[in-house]
This record gives C-alpha cells, sequence and structure tokens, in this order.
C-alpha cells in the first residue's frame, strides 16, 4: 500500500513522517524543488524537537521518500494525502490555488482507482468542487473518492499531536471510503469521529473560532482587570477550574498570532458572507484580537511620548514557543510600528531571528541571546514565552539596561518580585508597578 502525500510544509511533513513511523510506505511531493532536496538529506527545513530523527529514521529504513517528480509520486498510489497551503487571500477568504494545483497534478497522473484525502484547512464545499474537478479530468474507468479529514496539530508539538490526538476527524459522504481512511488510522489508536464531509470542513473552521474566542475573551477580560484593579491570573484561574470552562487557552496577552487562527477565523467570517449570516461573535474575536495586538505599543508610547531613537529590545519573535514559525506574530507588528517611530531596535529569539533577518534586514540589531539584546535598552518587551525568557533573572535588567522598564506581553514574572526589584513593568491585566500606564481603549 502507498500513500502519497503532497505539500511538504509543516502538516505535510509530520503527516508523511508519521505514517511512515507507524509502518506505511509514504512518498512525499512538493512543487518547491529546494525543499524536496533538503528533506531527501534529511535535513528538516521546520523547528521541531524530534522531528529530524524521525525524518532520518524512515529515510533510512526506506519507508519515507521524498520527490518532485508528479509522476512517480502519483504511480501507484492507494492515498492521496492533500497538505498544502491555503493562505488568505487580500479579501479575507482562502486562497485555493494550491490545492487547485496538486488536485490537476493528481488527475493527470492517477493510473488506478484511489482515495484522495484533504488534511487542508478549507472552506465548507470545497471537497464537492474537487470530487467535481477530479472527475472531470480522470479517465473514466477510474474511481476516486474524496474525504476530508482536517488536521488539528498545533506548531511546534505536531508530533506529539499526532500520536496523541484528542480525536480524528474523517467526513465522508460514502461509509465505506471513511471507513478505510478510518482503519489506516487504527495503529494510532485514537478517537475516531466520522462525519458527513461538510461537517468535517465545518469542525475544523469552528474549533479554531473557538479556540481564537477564548483568547479574545479572556484577553477582554484581562483588560477589564486593568480597569477595575483586577489579577488576571487570579481570574483566568478562577474561572478555569470550572470544569465546563476548562484551564486551557486562557492565557492573557497579545492576542493570537500564527498561520492559522487569524487566517481561519478570516475564512470562516468571509464564508458566512456567502450565506449571508452576520456572525457576530466571530467578527468581535478578530476586532479584539487586532486591538489587543497593538496594547503593549500604546503603553509604551504613553509613557515616552517619543520612541524616536530610544534603544529597544524585543526578546521573542516567534508567534509562540518552540517554533521559528513568525507568521502573524505579534512580535512582527510591535517591530513594524517601532521602526515607523525610529526607535533602534535588537531583536533576540531562540529561533526565529533568522527569519525575522529575512523581512527587516539589516534596519534590527540581531542579538545572539537576551543579555546582548537588552544591553543599554530604554524599554524591552517580551513577545513569546520562550522558556529562557520566562525564567530570564529580573535582575540582569536592571543590571543591563539603560533603564529597566519591561512591557510583558506574556506575564512571565511575578507583578510584587517586579516591583521588589525596583523595575517598571507593565504586563496584560494586572496592576502596572513604578510606572504608570493606561490602555488604548
Ligand atoms: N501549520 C499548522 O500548524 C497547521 C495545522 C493544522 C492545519 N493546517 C492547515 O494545513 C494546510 C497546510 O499548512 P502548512 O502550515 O503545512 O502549510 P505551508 O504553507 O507551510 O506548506 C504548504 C506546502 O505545500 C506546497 N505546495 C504548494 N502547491 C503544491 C502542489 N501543487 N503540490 C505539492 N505541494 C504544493 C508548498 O510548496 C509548501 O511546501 C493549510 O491549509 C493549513 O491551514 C496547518
Ligand atoms: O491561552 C492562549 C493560548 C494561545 N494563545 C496564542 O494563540 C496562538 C495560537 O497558539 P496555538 O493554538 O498553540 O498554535 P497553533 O500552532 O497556531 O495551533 C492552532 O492552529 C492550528 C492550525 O489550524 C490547529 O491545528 C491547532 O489545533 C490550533 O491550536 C499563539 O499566538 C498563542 O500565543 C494565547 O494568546 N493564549
Amino acid at each position: 500500500m502507498k500513500i502519497a502525500v503532497f505539500g511538504t510544509g509543516y502538516v505535510g511533513l509530520v503527516t508523511g513522517v508519521c505514517f511512515a513511523e507507524i509502518g506505511y510506505n509514504v512518498t512525499c511531493f512538493d512543487i518547491e524543488e529546494t525543499k524536496i532536496d533538503t528533506l531527501s538529506q534529511g535535513k528538516c527545513p521546520i523547528f521541531e524537537p524530534g522531528l529530524e530523527e524521525m525524518l532520518r529514521r524512515n529515510l533510512a529504513n526506506g519507508r519515507l521518500s521524498f520527490t518532485n517528480d508528479g509522476k512517480a509520486a502519483c504511480r501507484n498510489a492507494d492515498y492521496f494525502f492533500i497538505a498544502v497551503g491555503t493562505p488568505e487571500k487580500e479579501d479575507g477568504s482562502a486562497n485555493l490555488e494550491y490545492l487547485e494545483g496538486a488536485i490537476a497534478e493528481i488527475g493527470n497522473n492517477l493510473n488506478k482507482d484511489a482515495i484522495l484525502v484533504i488534511k487542508s484547512t478549507v472552506p465548507v464545499g470545497t471537497n464537492e468542487l474537487v470530487k467535481d474537478k477530479l472527475k472531470a479530468i480522470i479517465p473514466r474507468e477510474l474511481r476516486v473518492c474524496v474525504v476530508s479529514n482536517p488536521e488539528f496539530l498545533r506548531e511546534g508539538s505536531g508530533i506529539l499531536d499526532t500520536f496523541h490526538a484528542d480525536r480524528i476527524v474523517i467526513g465522508a459522504d460514502d461509509q465505506e471510503t471513511g471507513r478505510a481512511v478510518a482503519r489506516l488510522y487504527e495503529p494510532f489508536d485514537r478517537p475516531i469521529l466520522q462525519t458527513d464531509v461538510r461537517s468535517a470542513e465545518l469542525i475544523k473552521y469552528a474549533a479554531n473560532a473557538f479556540l481564537a474566542t477564548k483568547i479574545s475573551f479572556i484577553n477582554e477580560i484581562a483588560n477589564l482587570c486593568e480597569y477595575m484593579g483586577a489579577d488576571i491570573g487570579d481570574v483566568a484561574k478562577g474561572i478555569g477550574m470550572d470544569h465546563r470552562i476548562g484551564s486551557q487557552f486562557l492565557n492573557a496577552g497579545i492576542g493570537y498570532g500564527g498561520s492559522c487562527f487569524p487566517k481561519d477565523t478570516k475564512a470562516l467570517e468571509k464564508l458566512t458572507e456567502s450565506c449571508n449570516y452576520d456572525f457576530k461573535i466571530l467578527r468581535s474575536v478578530i476586532e479584539v484580537n487586532s486591538r489587543q495586538k497593538q496594547q503593549l505599543f500604546y503603553k509604551a508610547k504613553e509613557l515616552f511620548g517619543s520612541l524616536h531613537g530610544k534603544r529597544v529590545a524585543v526578546l521573542g519573535l516567534a508567534f509562540k514557543p518552540h517554533t521559528d514559525d513568525i507568521r502573524e506574530a505579534p512580535a512582527m507588528e510591535l517591530i513594524a510600528r517601532l521602526l515607523d517611530e525610529q526607535a533602534d531596535i535588537s531583536v533576540y529569539d531562540p529561533a526565529a531571528s533568522g527569519k525575522v533577518s529575512q523581512v527587516f534586514g539589516s534596519r534590527l540589531y540581531y542579538a545572539e541571546n537576551a543579555d546582548a539584546a537588552i544591553k543599554g535598552a530604554d524599554a524591552v518587551f517580551i513577545m513569546t514565552e520562550w522558556p529562557e525568557i520566562t525564567e530570564y533573572d529580573l535582575a540582569r535588567y536592571r543590571l543591563l539596561m539603560r533603564q529597566p522598564i519591561i512591557f510583558d506581553g506574556r506575564n512571565c514574572y511575578d507583578v510584587a518580585e517586579a516591583e521588589a526589584a525596583g523595575i517598571a513593568y507593565v504586563s496584560v491585566g494586572r496592576k502596572a508597578v513604578n510606572v504608570q500606564v493606561s490602555l488604548k481603549r
């Protein structure tokens, strides 16, 4: 049995590697030649602990291979897993051009009956369009069934999430095809939910929209805490202890980023237009997030008046720890604003500096470590809660900065400790100490 995976981005790579790990024969195809070359040499272009070892192991045992030859990838494949990107278009809707490219490649090279499984996040109704497109290209005697199998892994923990998935959703209009895909997943021994195709497509958007809602909700409560003199740490803990609410995704901060929540919430909003439905909560979630991303900057502006010529250090650039992904990272938006203000910026991230330098080039100073970034700074912004940043000794800010002022978007430090250390400390949803600032309304 042969599995062909289309797309070797994060999802495609983790899917291919994990299927090989449980014993399947997997060929991964991508249109990017350099990516295929790198992967064929056992080098992982993505930062994730453990992924490169698993990649190498399965290359060596012959279960995993990479190619940019579409014909070779398709030949004799029983299952096609589509994991190409579905990025945001300018109007917020999902761009399906990569999906269309993959479908054309498969349609033109198919040589036997197969099952096509769509892992990419796609608007409701896309699987049906894919089915129609394929039907129009493939030889009449061949049969391809299309199945929706949305992916729920998180960046940085993709392998763990695959082997410990809360659920595997399989949407098929033909029960037998759905069961065939379910059997493929049996070795993972995780709960499987079989649904119709449209429900599976919507589950993906609904899950991301719900998680984004939880984040925007707690960020609004954090803002209320600042106005009302409460502490978001205690409030989040107090509500999260109710099992009906749950404690996860209640970390207030500088808004959600990454390659999924921002694009998928906007795509779902766009999708509601097609049925003329006003999804009021979702619209607010998006708005709240965009305002939240600006809060720390506004607080700094209020404090300094002008940031022109100020030495500013940004600690943490990735949209979250344990990844080098900077897509929609709050730090990127902050840096753009600081550059507009003509601040003098040094940055540090354990993994993402290389990617940031491809965007901002020599306009930033890329420090080797946190010490070098904050040395001589007038202000520090903490944007990603990497362990080495959350564990960074408070006393070093006093020692190394020109004046110890921290804008902490991830609530890394205890407020009382920052106060006792004589640091001007501004965090989210907690009282500012040794300084006075207010929120942007
Ligand atoms: N990144 C995540 O954590 C995550 C999690 C769940 C779901 N998703 C969804 O999964 C999909 C893929 O996400 P990603 O982050 O892996 O994307 P990505 O943009 O990192 O990678 C997509 C890959 O597809 C390749 N590609 C484009 N056209 C192709 C074609 N015709 N044939 C073969 N390969 C082609 C690109 O070269 C690229 O390597 C998206 O729909 C995304 O929304 C992503
Ligand atoms: O309490 C929280 C939790 C997360 N975030 C932020 O939310 C964003 C997304 O975080 P996370 O969900 O951990 O990362 P992703 O890798 O983007 O994963 C999400 O997006 C994927 C792509 O669709 C889905 O598959 C996953 O289930 C879903 O969690 C990041 O900016 C986090 O900083 C918060 O601000 N507060």
